[in-house]
């Protein structure tokens, strides 16, 4: 492809991103690939990073053409805006490449090159602009993650536009953490200990890995070492009792039957068949064989039979996925107030019924994936508002007994993990545990 079609395919990929603002970016970005498949695998990284690179800085992009009240700017002129703001191109370098020729966007119109002419020598980030396109946040999330960092925010705001590594986590049902290194450094994987977790690996790199036998072979899952941590701190121990209630693609199942030593039972719940399909696979090759999954539907019997039968209830909510943006940028601009509403309610309504699972004492973990004070600590208070029967047990007092050599990684009486602090994605896990009989 000459780099005036790779350019054009980019401003195709970024259109259909903006014309479907409520999917996922990767999702729209697989389709679009899949149906071209003769955009070969140099051309189509170059098209995708060049429209990744406008979805990133797409709250800043807004902001500049806003200044000249242009409020719903065209993926070409999005994408053009990139290339002279975060790129440094010239005009007449969008202009050779907006040439109309085959292949290629066509010319720029007298109103787009007016305003892209404005733009020429600007800085993307401007000491003027308001806090949400300085740092690059949307409106919505400011409030909570003012009161989450308060002074911080602009160091963790930074840590969120980096990208993120990729940790894995060994799995202890197939050999030793330093066992799965060496499987990994023999395919040619250099690879990391975590710091916290005691199962994590991080692949400096982001080299691929689902290509490896060590991975094939169910030795390591893709795993954020904050997602490690949550199951760590739900201590699923041999013989339990356990329900994985927003279970997924069994993510957290696999860790919990790790430290179950694939001994006693875990049913892995959600209301995604697809999902669920999903994790059925994963355990298989994880080698766990202690576990069920189980469909939940309206008016579903089996909540009702399992009423206080678990030692263990895993609640890992849906949640705004805050604390991912530096794997997901584009769910900054796919997320807004009214879902973070919804979802407050949502995980409220989900914690009620799971917490009817959860035998006399037993203990209830509360995990999102939300750097959010109303996803978080404010849906602890309120949960533990209308169920007195339980209570709070101190991160501070479990982490010891869990990682003995190493000190807690945050004070709170929750586990609150953010990117620029911990170096993990933003993850909050709070334990309760429900009164004795
Ligand atoms: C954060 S994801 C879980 C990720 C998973 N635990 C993992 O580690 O890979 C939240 C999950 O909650 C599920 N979910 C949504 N509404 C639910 C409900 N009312 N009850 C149970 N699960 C629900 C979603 O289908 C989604 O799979």
């Amino acid at each position: 492809m000459t780099p005036a079609a790779r350019l054009a395919a980019a401003i195709d990929l970024l259109a259909a991103v903006e014309a479907s603002p409520r999917r996922p970016a990767d999702a729209i970005a697989n389709d679009f690939f899949r149906n071209r498949r003769y955009i070969g695998g140099s051309d189509r990284r170059n098209v995708s990073d060049r429209a990744w690179g406008a979805i990133r800085q797409r709250l800043r992009l807004s902001w500049h053409f806003g200044e000249f009240g242009i409020t719903a700017p065209s993926a070409r002129l999005l994408l053009a805006g990139h290339l002279i703001l975060a790129e440094g191109w010239t005009l007449e370098g969008v202009e050779q490449n907006y040439s109309g020729e085959r292949f290629a966007a066509s010319p720029l119109s007298v109103e787009e090159r007016g305003v892209l002419e404005k733009l020429v020598g600007r800085p993307l980030v401007l000491p003027r602009m308001p806090d949400g396109p300085r740092l690059n946040l949307p409106e919505w999330a400011m409030p909570g993650l003012i009161r989450r960092f308060g002074d911080g925010l602009a160091a963790e705001a930074a840590a969120m536009e980096q990208p993120a590594p990729l940790d894995l986590r060994a799995n202890l049902l197939k050999g030793s953490r330093e066992a799965v290194l060496a499987a990994l450094v023999a395919e040619g994987i250099p690879a990391t200990l975590t710091p916290l977790s005691p199962w994590g690996l991080r692949i400096a790199d982001r080299r691929p890995v689902s290509g490896t036998k060590t991975f094939l072979e169910g030795l390591v899952e893709i795993q954020d070492e904050g997602s490690q941590l949550v199951a760590l701190l739900t201590d699923a121990q041999p013989g339990m009792r356990v329900a994985d209630y927003c279970a997924g693609a069994a993510g957290k199942t696999l860790a919990l039957a790790a430290t179950m030593g694939n001994r006693g039972h875990i049913v892995a719940c959600d209301t995604s068949a697809s999902r669920l399909e999903g994790a059925v696979k994963r355990l298989r090759r994880g080698g766990v064989h202690n576990s069920e999954c189980h469909l939940l539907t309206s008016g579903d019997k089996w909540r009702k039979r399992s009423s206080r039968k678990f030692d263990r209830v895993l609640v890992d909510a849906p949640c705004t996925g805050t604390g991912t943006w530096r794997r997901n940028p584009d769910a900054r601009i796919r997320t807004n107030a009214r879902d973070l509403a919804e979802l407050v309610a949502k995980q409220a309504m989900i914690l009620d019924d799971a917490s009817e699972l959860v035998r006399p004492g037993g203990r209830l973990v509360y995990a999102t994936c939300s750097l959010l004070p109303e996803e978080d600590e404010m849906q602890m208070a309120g949960f533990l508002e209308r169920h007195p029967d339980f209570t709070p047990v101190p991160f501070a007092a479990l982490w010891p007994a869990l990682r003995p050599d190493i000190a807690a990684p945050c004070p709170g009486p929750y586990m609150a993990l953010s990117p620029h602090s911990h170096g993990t994605d933003g993850f909050f896990a709070a334990v309760l545990q429900r009164q004795p009989s």
